[in-house]
């Protein structure tokens, strides 16, 4: 028989009170891959995350991690599995490396603690004390304590926010190198590069749902679908992207990102320009910039829920 996957999750109902935070939410997250759960604020991906970490139990559907329940069989389960939690999730007084040493005693077979540590770039805050960790330290610490049991899949809730560009770098190229190793990374985030660079396969979710599935190529289909970017500098007349999009054709989408700008997805290219610009002149638009460009996952975005990925 085959090994389960990584993480099943099937039909997934969420709610706080009245509100539907995960609705009817299912995807797959195959081991040995750095799986990306991308959506913008409030999305549910760190409810999501939650639930496959056993802190909440579902109240529709089903999760299953490594093929196991991640409440009923918690036991089994929380030894194979890491998390870092957004915010740490550390005590405020403790100094780094005495977590990290308190955390790794815990398990039957720690990573050596400060080799993590000098990995991880927790080098000189050690001794420091977790509040006075800056942001990004704590989050080094978090993915430190996350790591030190080494689980088989580990759960990362925006591993790199709050971490300055070096940082971030040092963080993906670790994440790399688990994968690597051997170990499934599931991540949460709203950084499109951050998926794009480092995922196999993406989910993205929106109001608690899926919206896409696949992996950064298969989303933004290869790099074949261009776009074109056009700001204007009055607001558009209305009804504009309907119009544009007639002027255009059948394969082309037109979404309005705010009132002077507005994104064309398709196989577009120069002869597309040029409509564009001939309907522009057509319906009195004065345009500020028209450019061409790759279509990337932050568009993908854009077209499938009408909104900005990053907040
Ligand atoms: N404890 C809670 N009580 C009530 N509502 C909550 C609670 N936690 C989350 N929510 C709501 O559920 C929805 C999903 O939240 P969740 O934190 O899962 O989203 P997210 O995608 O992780 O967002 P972020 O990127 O901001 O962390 C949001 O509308 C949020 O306001």
């Amino acid at each position: 028989m085959s090994e389960p996957p990584a993480v099943s999750v099937d039909g997934l109902v969420m709610r706080y009170a009245d509100k539907v935070a995960v609705d009817e939410l299912s995807l797959t997250v195959e081991r040995h891959t750095i799986t990306a759960v991308l959506g913008p604020n409030g999305a549910g991906k760190t409810t999501t995350l939650e639930t496959c970490e056993g802190y909440r139990k579902p109240h529709r559907g089903t999760v299953r991690v490594l093929g196991l329940d991640p409440v009923a069989d918690r036991r089994d389960l929380h030894p194979r599995i890491g998390v870092m939690l957004q915010g740490g999730g550390a005590w405020s007084g403790v100094r780094a490396m005495e977590m990290l040493r308190h955390v790794a005693k815990l398990h039957a077979h720690p990573l050596d603690v400060d080799m993590l540590a000098e990995r991880v770039g927790l080098g000189d805050c050690g001794r420091t004390p977790y509040r006075r960790l800056s942001g990004g330290q704590q989050q080094r610490l978090g993915l430190a304590l996350a790591l030190v049991g080494r689980p088989e899949v580990v759960f990362v809730d925006e591993p790199t926010a709050g971490m300055d560009p070096q940082a971030r770098r040092t963080t993906w190229a670790l994440l790399q190198e688990l994968r690597g190793d051997g170990v499934t990374v599931v991540l949460t985030t709203h950084y499109m590069e951050e998926a794009e660079r480092l995922a196999d396969q993406i989910h993205i979710i929106d109001h608690g749902r899926l919206v896409a599935s696949g992996s950064p190529l298969d989303l933004t289909r290869g790099g074949s679908v261009t776009t074109i970017r056009l700001v204007v500098t009055r607001p558009f007349p209305p009804g504009s992207p309907a119009s544009l999009r007639t002027a255009l054709g059948e394969a082309i989408e037109v979404v309005q990102l705010d009132e002077l700008s507005l994104l064309v997805t398709g196989p577009a290219d120069a002869s597309t320009l040029a409509k564009v610009s001939r309907w522009c002149e057509d319906n009195g638009v004065l345009p500020e910039s028209l450019t061409l460009g790759q279509r990337n996952l932050e568009d993908v975005f854009l077209e499938l829920t009408g909104r900005e990925l990053a907040p």
